[in-house]
């Protein structure tokens, strides 16, 4: 049974579903040398933002198969370290959306009405009404940087409370930016003209230290600052300085440089300044629901399934996934028998996307074709993560062509392979009910489901050659499910294709070849 830990706390509804399929460890707290002494033992590593996922951590996980990160931010995880190990890194992306907006916008609240110092004075039994006059938002500019899932919800409810709406974000359009009612604007007119910033933004090197004094210095000396998106984007000193100076308004913090929050002038700046301790997706419904969400991926992933939300597969998000799940078994299936095919080392591969496959989004199905091929190589060391890195490692060519023209089937894919030991190509499709169907090998129509032991003669098309074949392979035991001839023309060259129920004897190839008119025979497990 596969095993996983639980390393940070998780809701139950997670541990429920791993526990289906896994044995599930929850240890929580653990020291980076206490966890990296015993994560050899597991195949899934499931986290929050509490584990620091190093190289070092990876590198002594020798069994992992995925690491799950139950929330949006996978900064905590050497990503790159796990891609090239072929770890899958999933995350929950959408899983605390709604918390985290609306945990800025009850900071942002908050602020404006000083609501938790006026909340302790009260508690300390003062009634004090003249230190907490605050400020409205209705009427005020909100300046949102980031427009994505969080900073878009954040929008709408500002919106709905009368807020007026820039946002700063380069890689939306303008036309998404008007559908949630912001005008895009550039970030200095955004800090110019703000009353309120809130950011909602990754923490990248472009966005680090975003906020510092010189930006600062461009805002008016009653913004206020929301970040509950990633400490480090803040130059929390610069900050500090700002409020004490009264250079801005004050600032409302749930994300911090280093985490948990050290010594800090920040915690002494009053009621200009709220501090929550990484809150934002601390609701019940947001931890259930990036709980189900990871554990599924984890459940899947275990199972041999492909997970919805992997950062580390490029393209494969949960639409796309959706859409190509039936060709990534075609596409892996058509690349382990070219790749058998050719034999030897394969120099190219070609991968042509036709019909309706013949889109951008169907990227995914090139990795999976490269998965297929370098399984003979490699087993299960290759997967989705690392075929592409383990195909240029190999000094593999990758080609990638479209044919939207092609239109025998709905979609299929073409793939040719060449190699020290010549070109050979092969075609597939879904048919009737998803079924994979081999509709070409070297050029010669066919049109068998695939088995899990094949083989393939090329031979010339005359009376008898398909009876002593039979016999020849009766002589060894071996029992054919199935045979289909594939020919161009009439007593030309054909391609054989059979199904055998057993993986054929050592020796046998040699003697299929010397059957007068077999000029070449292929055997392929699958
Ligand atoms: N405080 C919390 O507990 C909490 C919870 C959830 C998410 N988060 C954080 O909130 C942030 C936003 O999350 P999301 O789910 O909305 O992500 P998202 O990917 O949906 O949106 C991020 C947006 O930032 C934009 N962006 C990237 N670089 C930018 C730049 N240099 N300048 C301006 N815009 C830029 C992107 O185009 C995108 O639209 C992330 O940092 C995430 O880790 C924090
Ligand atoms: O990136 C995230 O999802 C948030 O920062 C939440 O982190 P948490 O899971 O540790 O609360």
């Amino acid at each position: 049974m596969s095993k996983v830990l639980v390393s940070d706390p998780i809701d139950q509804a997670g541990i429920d579903i791993l526990s289906q399929v896994a044995t599930v460890d929850v240890k929580t707290g653990l020291k980076p040398a206490e966890l990296i002494e015993i994560i050899g033992e597991y195949d899934a590593l499931m986290i929050r933002s509490g584990t620091r996922v190093t190289q070092e951590i990876i590198e002594a996980g020798t069994q992992l198969k995925i690491i799950g990160r139950a929330g949006v931010g996978v900064d905590n995880v050497d990503v790159p370290a796990a891609t090239r190990r072929g770890i899958v890194v999933v995350n929950s992306p959408e899983g605390n959306t709604i918390a985290a907006a609306e945990h800025a916008l009850a900071m942002m609240l908050s602020l404006s009405r000083h609501i938790p110092d006026a909340n302790a004075s009260v508690k300390r039994g003062e009634w004090d009404r003249k230190t907490f006059v605050g400020a409205e938002v209705y009427k005020k500019t909100l300046g949102i940087v980031g427009l994505g899932k969080i900073g878009s919800h954040v929008a709408a409810v500002a919106k709905a409370m009368g807020m007026k709406l820039l946002a700063y974000d380069p890689f939306i359009s303008t036309e998404r930016a008007e559908q949630i009612g912001c005008q895009l604007v550039d970030l200095d007119l955004l800090f110019q003209q703000a009353d309120y910033i809130t950011l909602h933004i990754p923490k990248t090197p472009e966005t680090t230290n975003l906020i510092n004094a010189k930006t600062l210095a461009k805002m008016k000396p009653t913004a206020r600052i929301i970040n509950c998106a990633r400490g480090g984007i803040i130059d929390e000193s610069a900050l500090a300085t700002a409020i004490k100076e009264g250079k801005i308004g004050g600032a409302a913090l749930d994300v911090f440089d280093s985490e948990p929050l050290g010594e800090s002038e920040l915690r002494s700046l009053g009621k200009d300044i709220i501090l929550t301790p990484h809150l934002g997706a601390s609701t019940t419904e947001a931890q259930v629901n990036v709980a189900i969400d990871v554990a599924e991926q984890i459940r899947d992933v275990i199972l041999g399934l492909p997970a919805r939300s992997a950062v580390n597969i490029p393209g494969l998000g949960p639409d796309i996934l959706e859409e190509l799940k039936p060709y990534m078994q075609l596409a892996e299936t058509l690349g382990n028998l070219v790749g058998q095919l050719a034999g030897g080392r394969v120099e190219t591969l070609t991968v042509k996307l036709q019909g309706e496959l013949a889109t951008n989004k169907s990227q995914p199905l090139v990795v999976a074709a490269l998965k297929g091929l370098l399984y003979q190589a490699l087993r299960e060391r290759v997967n989705y993560v690392n075929a592409s890195i383990e195909a240029k490692e190999r000094g593999i060519r990758v080609i990638e062509t479209r044919d939207a023209s092609a239109r025998d089937y709905a979609g299929s894919l073409h793939l040719e392979a060449t190699g020290t030991l010549g070109t050979h190509s092969v075609t597939g499709a879904l048919l009737g009910d998803k079924e994979i169907h081999l509709t070409d090998v070297d050029g010669f129509p066919i049109n068998v489901p695939p088995s899990k032991y094949m083989l393939f003669t090329l031979h010339r098309d005359m009376p008898g050659i398909i009876g002593k074949l039979g016999s020849l392979l009766g002589s060894f035991n071996v029992n054919i499910a199935s045979m289909q001839v594939g020919r161009k023309i009439v007593r030309g060259d054909a391609v054989m294709a059979l199904s055998i129920d057993d993986p054929l004897p050592d020796g046998i190839l040699d003697e299929i070849t010397k059957v007068p008119g077999i000029r070449d025979a292929y055997t392929v497990t699958l």
